[in-house]
């Protein structure tokens, strides 16, 4: 079951631009759902949808199995949120923001003490939050997002501006809070390189599509599959005329054939055939793509 899911999520600013297009975005409940895409790709538009911070033009969302536009309340009491900088009071200190936070919540105050323990900033007593680095204060925005207890945290950049310290900091303890508290998290960011490391599942956009969703082994095999092989052999128009019998696709680039990724077993037997043909091969060479790789040629793709 997805905890969160959207339908044809479409949205306008102005008529003549859309910005964003039929996102079907399914977040695996227990998941830490990295949503990826270059600036401009449309995710905090859609991550404000989704939390019904902008009124909804086309699509459906659904959270814990209830839509938005009928269950907002009971939904929003189970979510965290951070979007865009975090709203505190930077002269008072991180409790007294999070004693703030628990009156218009109304939750136990015992939360309080837990998440600054959770969050790491137990110690910080009566240092006011206009002293803290930006990472202190994304922790205690963290902090603020979960004192209610909540089943899903959405996150919108939570990592920008911070230093590589911080940077682990803030992926150590969002890994924390997804395997002990078992919340599931969706966090938004333009780098692949931290969503890699701290994500289970993955949604990519660009220009507001997404242009994949699933796992990271899953978005390589999906590379692998339009993979090509490169051939060069002693008589390369020979082999193309043998091949193309055999009704394999295969394309010639100066001096190498081109041919599409296929099974071991496939590749062995054409190299087989094609010496029995007294042709011979002087190289078989398939890139590996990187999962960079795979991300800047989906994101180029439109
Ligand atoms: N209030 C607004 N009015 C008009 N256009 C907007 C507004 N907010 C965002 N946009 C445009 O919508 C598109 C998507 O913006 P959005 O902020 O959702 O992207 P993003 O992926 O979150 O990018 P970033 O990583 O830079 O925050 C961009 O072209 C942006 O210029």
């Amino acid at each position: 079951m997805y905890l969160l899911e959207t339908e044809g999520l479409s949205y306008q600013f102005r008529k003549e631009e859309t910005v964003l297009n039929n996102i079907q975005l399914q977040v695996p409940e227990g998941s830490i759902y990295g949503f990826l895409g270059p600036n401009g790709a449309g995710k905090t538009t859609t991550l404000k949808l989704v939390l019904g911070l902008l009124r909804k033009q086309k699509g459906r969302v659904r959270i814990f199995g209830k839509d938005l536009d009928f269950d907002r309340l009971s939904i929003l009491q189970q979510t965290g949120s951070l979007i865009e900088s975090p709203s505190l009071y930077l002269h008072l200190t991180a409790r007294e923001n999070l004693l703030l936070y628990q009156r218009i919540y109304q939750c136990n105050p015992n939360r309080i003490s837990y998440v600054l323990e959770l969050t790491g900033l137990s110690h910080t007593g009566n240092k006011r939050c206009s002293s803290f680095s930006l990472g202190m204060n994304q922790r205690l925005a963290i902090a603020v997002a979960l004192l209610h207890n909540p089943r899903l945290l959405i996150l919108d950049e939570p990592t920008n501006g911070l230093d590589p310290s911080g940077i682990i900091e803030m992926r150590e303890l969002l890994r924390s809070i997804n395997r002990n508290m078992g919340i599931t998290i969706l966090i938004s960011s333009h780098l692949l390189s931290e969503i890699e490391k701290l994500a289970t599942h993955t949604g990519i956009i660009n220009n507001g599509s997404l242009v994949f969703q699933g796992t990271f082994s899953q978005l390589m095999q999906q590379q692998q599959a339009a993979c090509s092989l490169f051939y060069k052999t002693s008589d390369n128009l020979a082999a193309q005329t043998f091949l193309r019998q055999r009704n394999i696709v295969v394309d010639m680039d100066q001096d190498t054939l081109i041919l599409p990724l296929l099974p071991r077993e496939e590749i062995a037997r054409i190299n087989r055939e094609l010496m029995k043909e007294g042709i011979d091969l002087f190289q078989v060479h398939a890139p590996e793509t990187s999962l960079e790789q795979t991300f800047m040629n989906l994101i180029n793709q439109n």
